[in-house]
C-alpha cells in the first residue's frame, strides 16, 4: 500500500491548494465553518469545560480571526464562558460577519486584553499564514503581556507572529503550548528554531482531496511529515520459511577504550529490529565486554592503537557479506583507516559520531552512496561548514547537504530532518527533549543500521527516526523525562512497537 505522509507546505502552496478547492466550488465560509468545528471539537476534548470553563479568544482581522470567531461561537454554544478580544477595526468580510453574529449572540468583546488574564485557556486566532509584517506597538505589548500569564495557549494554524514559511518571529509572537495546524503542516512550524513558539504541534486535517495536493505540489520538492503510518513498515515482513541469513546481516563498528558503552547501546538497539545476523567489530580489549552484554552478537576483536581505538579492520572480516554496515559510536577520531576502508566497500553505510568527524577531515569525499549520515548539528557543521555559514535554515541546509554529498542526511534535533539526494525531505514533528542526552544517538544508529540491513535505506531511516522518538515519548510518559536514559529507551522499543500494532488492529 503506497504510504503517503502528510505534505509540508509553504504559504503559497497552501493558498494554491485552498484556492483550488474554492475554485472547484467549496465555499470559503464552508471551509471556515468546517475548520472551526474541528478546532472546537479538539478544544472540547483536550480542554473540557469542567476544568477550563472560561476561554479567552484573540481574534485577528483575517481568516485566522474568522476561524477563531467560529471557535468562540461554538464553545459558547457548548457552555463555555467566552470572551473575545478583537483589536482591529478593518476586518475581512467573512471575519466581520462572524464578529457581528458573535456580538448578536451576546458574546462579550473586551476592550483591553488584560480582561482575559483570568481565563482558563487562551485561543490565539490573531494571525495565521497571512502575517505580512512585524508585530509592533500595542499588539506587540499585548502579546508580551499574554506571554506572562499562566493559562495554556492554543494557536490556530500558526502561533501569531511566527512566519509560516521560515518559522522566524516577526517582532514578537505568541508562545503556544499547542499549535493546531490546519489542513497541511506549514513549513515554518517544523523549523528547529521555531519550536519554543510552536509548542506541541498537531495537524487538524480538513479533507483536502489528494489530487488537489498532488497538483499543487507537482513541481515542488517533496516535504513530508512523518506520522504513525511509519508503523505500517514495522515489524519487517518475515516469510514463515525465512532463516537468519535472509533477515539481513549488520556489521556494527565502533567502541574504544575511551568509549566502551556506545557500541553496546547500538548493538542492543539493532537486535530489536530483528536483523538476522549482528556482527560487532570492536577493539580486541572490548570483546569480552560486548559479548557479556550482547550474547547473540558475533563479536570481532580488531587490532587496536596504543590508546585503545580500532587501528584497522581484520583482513578476515569479509565486508562484502553484510547488507549494511553502521560505524561510529565510540569510535574516536583515531580510527581513520576504518572509515577510509568502509568508503571503498560500496555497501550500505550508516556513519555516525566520530565516523562523521573523520569523514569531515577527508578530502575529497568519495561518492557517498548508499550512505546515511546521521549528524547532530555540531557534526553537521564540521561536515558542511559552508552550508551553515551561508545561512538558510536547517531544512534548507540539510537538503543542500544531501544533494551535494549524494548521501541521505539525517540531521538530528528537536525536529529531526531527513533529506534525500533527490531533494526530498522528511521531518519528524513528534519527539521529546528527554532524548537530548548521551547515548540516544547510539540507540538510533543501531536501530537504523538494523533496519537498513533488511530494507531500502530511505524508509529504514525515517522509520528508525519515528520508532526511536515514539519509544522516547513512551518512556517519558512512564518515568518522566529523567527516565529516558538509553537502556530505558531500548527497553521501550519493542513494547512501543507492540502497542502501536495493537492499536492499529
Ligand atoms: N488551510 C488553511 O490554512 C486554512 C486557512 N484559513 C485560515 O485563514 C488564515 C489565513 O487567512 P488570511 O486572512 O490570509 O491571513 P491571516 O488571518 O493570517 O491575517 C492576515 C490579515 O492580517 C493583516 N496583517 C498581516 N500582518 C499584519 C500585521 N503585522 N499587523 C496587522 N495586520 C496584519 C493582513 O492584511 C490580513 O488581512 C489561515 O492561517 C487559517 O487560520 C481558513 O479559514 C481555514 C483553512
Ligand atoms: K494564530
Amino acid at each position: 500500500m503506497k504510504r503517503t505522509f502528510p505534505a509540508i507546505v509553504t504559504t503559497a502552496e497552501m493558498q494554491a491548494i485552498e484556492g483550488a478547492m474554492f475554485n472547484a466550488g467549496f465555499p470559503v465560509p464552508a471551509l471556515m465553518e468546517k475548520v472551526g468545528q474541528r478546532l472546537s471539537d479538539f478544544l472540547q476534548r483536550e480542554f473540557p469545560r469542567a476544568r477550563y470553563p472560561h476561554v479567552g479568544v484573540l481574534a485577528g482581522p483575517g481568516h485566522n480571526g474568522g476561524d477563531a470567531l467560529v471557535v468562540a461561537r461554538e464553545l459558547w454554544h457548548r457552555g463555555y464562558g467566552v470572551k473575545v478580544w478583537q483589536p482591529f477595526e478593518r476586518l475581512k468580510p467573512l471575519t466581520a460577519d462572524h464578529a457581528r453574529y458573535a456580538r448578536f449572540l451576546g458574546l462579550p468583546f473586551v476592550a483591553a486584553v488584560d480582561s482575559l488574564q483570568a481565563v482558563d485557556l487562551i485561543v490565539d486566532g490573531l494571525f495565521g499564514f497571512g502575517l505580512e509584517r512585524e508585530l509592533t506597538g500595542d499588539l506587540a505589548d499585548a502579546i508580551a503581556q499574554i506571554t506572562t500569564w499562566r493559562q495554556p495557549r492554543v494557536s490556530i494554524d500558526v502561533p501569531s507572529g511566527l512566519h509560516s514559511d521560515t518559522g522566524a518571529v516577526l517582532g514578537t509572537a505568541i508562545q503556544a503550548d499547542r499549535t493546531l495546524c490546519l489542513g497541511l503542516w506549514k513549513r515554518g512550524l517544523l523549523v528547529e528554531e521555531a519550536q519554543p513558539w510552536v509548542g506541541q504541534g498537531l495537524l487538524i486535517p480538513f479533507d483536502i482531496p489528494a489530487a488537489v495536493i498532488e497538483a499543487a505540489l507537482a513541481t515542488a520538492p517533496r516535504r513530508y511529515c512523518l506520522d504513525a503510518s511509519c508503523w505500517q513498515q514495522l515489524p519487517l515482513a518475515r516469510s514463515p520459511i525465512t532463516h537468519k541469513y535472509q533477515q539481513g546481516q549488520l556489521l556494527l563498528i565502533g567502541g574504544s577504550a575511551q568509549f566502551g558503552g556506545s557500541i553496546v547501546l547500538s548493538a542492543l538497539a539493532a537486535r530489536c529490529t530483528g536483523v538476522g545476523m549482528l556482527v560487532v567489530a570492536v577493539p580486541q580489549s572490548l570483546k569480552s565486554l560486548v559479548l557479556s552484554r550482547v550474547p547473540d552478537a558475533i563479536v570481532v576483536g580488531c587490532p587496536e592503537t596504543a590508546r585503545g581505538a580500532i587501528a584497522r579492520l581484520p583482513e578476515s572480516l569479509d565486508l562484502g557479506k553484510f547488507s549494511a554496515i553502521a560505524c561510529g559510536p565510540g569510535l574516536t577520531p583515531e580510527a581513520v583507516p576504518v572509515v577510509e576502508t568502509l568508503l571503498r566497500t560500496g555497501r550500505s553505510l550508516v556513519l555516525d559520531a566520530d565516523a562523521l568527524n573523520i569523514l569531515a577531515t577527508l578530502s575529497p569525499w568519495p561518492l557517498l552512496s548508499p550512505v546515511i549520515l546521521t549528524p547532530h548539528y555540531g557534526e553537521f557543521r564540521r561536515l558542511f561548514p559552508d552550508l551553515v555559514t551561508t545561512g538558510g535554515d536547517r531544512l534548507a541546509q540539510v537538503t543542500a547537504a544531501a544533494s551535494r554529498s549524494n548521501a541521505i542526511v539525517l540531521l538530528k534535533g528537536a525536529r529531526t530532518a531527513i533529506a534525500s539526494p533527490r531533494g526530498d525531505l522528511w521531518i519528524n514533528p513528534h519527539s521529546t527533549p528527554a532524548l537530548a542526552r548521551g547515548g540516544s544517538g547510539d540507540v538510533l544508529t543501531g536501530l537504523i543500521g538494523g533496519l537498513v540491513a533488511q530494507q531500502e535505506a530511505l524508509s529504514a531511516t525515517y522509520c528508525g527516526v519515528w520508532w526511536h522518538a515514539q519509544a522516547g515519548i513512551q518512556a517519558e510518559r512512564e518515568a518522566t523525562s529523567l527516565g529516558v536514559y538509553p537502556e530505558q529507551l531500548i527497553a521501550h522499543l519493542l513494547p512501543t512497537l507492540q502497542a502501536a500494532l495493537t492499536a492499529r488492529v
